[in-house]
């Protein structure tokens, strides 16, 4: 288990990370999710040891992550970190990396570990490329490879499919988070991206100007964000108020999120909206509308003609989307 208590950092005298208390128990996948400058590398490189903080206690199973002033290399062996800036040898193969951290008196079991890796990142058919003559996305598969290599206990990873493309990333987040699971290896993963935290974390941490200001189950952040900005991470949303609603005068200022599947035309409905736009976005459109003269987005079948219509439904219990 990963355990943080009261953990404040600062670079010079711009504080950075404020009071973090967090536990994760082994085996979850946790998604890190924040504006871009929340503190997210920052607390991903504070696990590792690789900073020290001002204040505050980092554990990994009751053992205190070491002063990175006090040993030669940072974290314990067990904690791996892939970084923005993935660290791969450019002159050796792709096989030869990936083998890297491993010992050389198991050849053999070496080779099994590799081959196994190489299809979690889908290499196979890179064993023997020298790693320069790879893309930057490959490269950076090759390096998340090697982090898994020496099977480790926390897996830290900083926006780990930013240099792959959407349909590469699709397989190897599938692979790589099943990969992750049955091994039982914990991870905490920084992403800006929806489709990475929504299906794989199990829970979701909110970062946000250096506070954790929600950790709660990923389905349960997605289907009550407390706050406008934790929705806006979200993926695309509205912000309705009440006034959009119709709702009474003095609800007028209560403001909820909802998805853009959740506003649906339907005859059996009564609120008033004017069509601007439809994007196509391939099994649906995005319709962009004015509800009392604020903007909003929802999906639909088909892209509807400029027009006002009268027959705009919220489906979704507006209570458990009411932003504090
Ligand atoms: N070496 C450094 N010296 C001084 N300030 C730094 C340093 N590294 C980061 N910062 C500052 O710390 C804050 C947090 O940065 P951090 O990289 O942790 O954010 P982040 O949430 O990971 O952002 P992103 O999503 O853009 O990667 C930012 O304001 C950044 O400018």
């Amino acid at each position: 288990m990963l355990s943080i208590e009261n953990l404040t950092f600062a670079y010079q005298e711009k504080t950075i990370l404020k009071g973090i208390n967090l536990s994760i128990i082994q085996g979850k996948q946790v998604a890190l999710i924040g504006e871009s400058g929340a503190g997210k590398s920052t607390l991903l490189s504070l696990i590792h040891g690789n900073l020290l903080p001002q204040k505050g206690e980092i554990l990994w199973n009751s053992e205190k992550i070491l002063d990175p002033k006090k040993k030669l290399v940072a974290a314990h062996d067990n904690i791996k970190y892939l970084t923005q800036e993935f660290n791969v040898m450019p002159y050796t193969s792709v096989s030869e990396n990936i083998k890297a951290p491993l010992s050389r008196m198991y050849p053999k079991k070496n080779q099994k570990i590799s081959r196994q890796l190489l299809e979690v990142v889908g290499l196979e058919d890179y064993a023997d490329t020298k790693v320069n003559r790879l893309s930057g996305g490959q490269k950076q598969r090759v390096a998340l490879a090697k982090v898994l290599a020496k099977t480790p206990d926390l897996l830290l990873l900083d926006e780990p499919f930013s240099h792959i493309d959407v349909h590469q990333r699709n397989q190897l987040r599938r692979n790589l988070f099943a990969y992750l699971k049955q091994k039982g290896i914990t991870c905490l993963f920084a992403t800006h991206d929806p489709d990475d935290f929504l299906s794989f974390g199990d829970d979701c941490l909110v970062l946000r100007a250096g506070e954790i200001i929600d950790y709660r189950p990923m389905q349960q952040v997605y289907h009550s964000p407390k706050t406008k900005y934790t929705a806006s991470l979200l993926g695309e949303m509205n912000i309705i108020n009440g006034k959009m609603l119709q709702l009474e005068a003095y609800l007028h200022n209560e403001e909820f999120v909802v998805y853009p599947h959740e506003i649906s035309v339907t005859s059996e409905a009564s609120l008033k909206a004017k069509i601007h736009s439809a994007y196509f976005k391939g099994n649906h459109y995005l319709i962009e509308a004015f509800l009392a003269n604020k903007k909003v987005y929802f999906t639909h079948s088909s892209a509807l003609p400029e027009q006002t219509i009268s027959s705009i439904k919220i489906e979704v219990d507006l209570a458990k989307r009411k932003l504090n």
